[in-house]
C-alpha cells in the first residue's frame, strides 16, 4: 500500500476496463463443503474467540452499546472514542478500526478526514459504515473525504452502497444517469441488494488500489447479503427479518466485521460476519417473541453459534 493518498493500482486493471467485464459473469454456484474459503471462515471465528482482538470504533450514538456488546459476544473486545489523537494512538494496539457516520457532530467534518488519512498512512485496516449516505451536504463531504484515504471494507445496506459509489464518482456502468444516485435514503434501504451489485464490485476494485496487500471487500446487507472482493460475488441467504425491527443490526454487523478484520483478510472478515449474523438471527427469531427479547437472544446466539455452523452456511459464488 502506498503511504500517501495516491492509489497503487499495480496488479489491478482500470475501473473502465473492469466495467467491460460485467456482462461476462458466471451463474452463481454453491461453495463446496470443502472449499478453502469455508476453512478460512471457521479459522476466523475460532481466532477471534481464542485471541480476543481489540477493534476500536468511532460510531454513532444511537447504537453504540449494541456495537460493543456484539463485538464482545463474537469474542472480541471493544473501545469507543471520538478524539482523533486518541484513535490514532489506539490504532497502534487495535488490530482494526470501525468508523460509522450515523450521527454527526460539528467537529466530525475535519476529524474524520484526518483520522482516515492517519489510518491510511499507518496501513491500518478499517471498516466504514456509510450510514444514510446521500443525506445532507455535510455527510456527503465527510464521505468524500474518505475517497482519497479509503477503508479496507465498506459495509452498508444497498442504498448506502449505491449512494457512496455516486458520492465517490465511481463509474458504475449500471447507474441510471437520470437518477440522482446520492438521493437521501435515510438509515433504511430503499433498494434491493442486487441493485447494488455493480456499485459493490466497482467499489471493491477501487478500495483495493489503496488497501494493504491490495485486498479489500464490500458487503451489502439485506434479505440475502452480498459480499465481493471485486473478482467474485458471494451471496449469503437467510437471517431474520426481525433484524430490521431492532436499531443497530447493520451498525453492529459493521463492528463485528472490524473484529474479524483484526484477525483475517477483508473478504473472509466480511463473509464471516455476514454468515454469523445470519445463523445467529435465525436462532434468535426461534427463541424470542418480539424486538426486545430478539435483541437479547441475538447476543446470546452470537456467543453460542459454532464455527462449524458459521463456516457451513449456505454461500454461493459467481464471477464479478
Ligand atoms: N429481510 C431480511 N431478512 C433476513 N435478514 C435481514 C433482512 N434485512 C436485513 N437483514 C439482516 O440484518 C442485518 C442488517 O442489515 P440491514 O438491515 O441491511 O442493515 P442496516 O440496518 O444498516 O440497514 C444483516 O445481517 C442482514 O443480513
Ligand atoms: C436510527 C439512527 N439514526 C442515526 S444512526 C441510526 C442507527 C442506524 O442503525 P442501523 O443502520 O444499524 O439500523
Ligand atoms: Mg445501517
Amino acid at each position: 500500500m502506498s503511504t500517501d493518498a495516491s492509489p497503487d493500482t499495480s496488479g489491478n486493471s482500470s475501473i473502465v476496463d473492469d466495467a467491460k467485464r460485467f456482462s461476462a459473469h458466471t451463474e452463481a454456484t454453491p461453495l463446496a463443503d470443502d472449499d478453502h474459503q469455508r476453512e478460512l471462515i471457521a479459522q476466523a471465528v475460532d481466532s477471534v474467540r481464542d485471541t480476543t482482538p481489540l477493534a476500536q470504533s468511532f460510531t454513532n450514538f444511537v447504537t453504540i452499546n449494541l456495537v460493543a456488546n456484539a463485538q464482545l459476544a463474537a469474542g472480541g473486545t471493544a473501545a469507543m472514542s471520538y478524539l482523533p489523537d486518541d484513535i490514532i494512538d489506539t490504532a497502534a494496539i487495535a488490530k482494526a478500526t470501525y468508523i460509522n457516520v450515523g450521527t454527526l457532530l460539528p467537529f466530525f467534518k475535519d476529524a474524520l478526514g484526518n483520522i482516515a488519512r492517519s489510518l491510511h498512512a499507518a496501513q491500518h485496516p478499517w471498516v466504514l459504515d456509510p450510514v444514510a449516505a446521500g443525506i445532507g451536504r455535510t455527510r456527503s463531504a465527510i464521505l468524500w473525504a474518505f475517497r482519497s484515504a479509503p477503508p479496507t471494507i465498506v459495509r452498508g445496506n444497498a442504498s448506502e452502497i449505491i449512494a457512496l459509489a455516486g458520492i465517490w464518482d465511481l463509474n458504475v456502468p449500471s447507474a441510471d444517469p437520470h437518477t440522482d444516485t446520492t438521493r437521501p435514503a435515510g438509515v433504511e434501504a430503499v433498494d434491493d441488494v442486487d441493485s447494488a451489485r455493480d456499485a459493490a464490485i466497482i467499489m471493491a476494485r477501487y478500495l483495493r488500489g489503496y488497501a494493504p496487500n491490495h485486498r479489500a471487500a464490500v458487503a451489502v446487507s439485506g434479505a440475502t447479503d452480498l459480499v465481493t472482493d471485486g473478482d467474485t460475488v458471494y451471496r449469503l441467504p437467510g437471517g431474520s427479518p426481525m433484524m430490521t425491527k431492532i436499531t443497530g443490526a447493520g451498525c453492529s454487523l459493521g463492528g463485528v466485521t472490524a473484529t474479524y478484520l483484526a484477525v483475517t483478510d477483508p473478504l473472509t472478515a466480511a463473509l464471516t460476519a455476514s454468515a454469523l449474523y445470519n445463523r445467529a438471527s435465525e436462532e434468535a427469531e426461534r427463541a424470542s417473541h418480539g424486538p426486545g427479547s430478539f435483541q437479547t437472544a441475538f447476543l446470546d446466539a452470537l456467543w453460542n453459534t459454532t464455527a462449524q455452523t458459521v463456516s457451513q452456511s449456505p454461500i454461493t459464488a459467481e464471477s464479478a
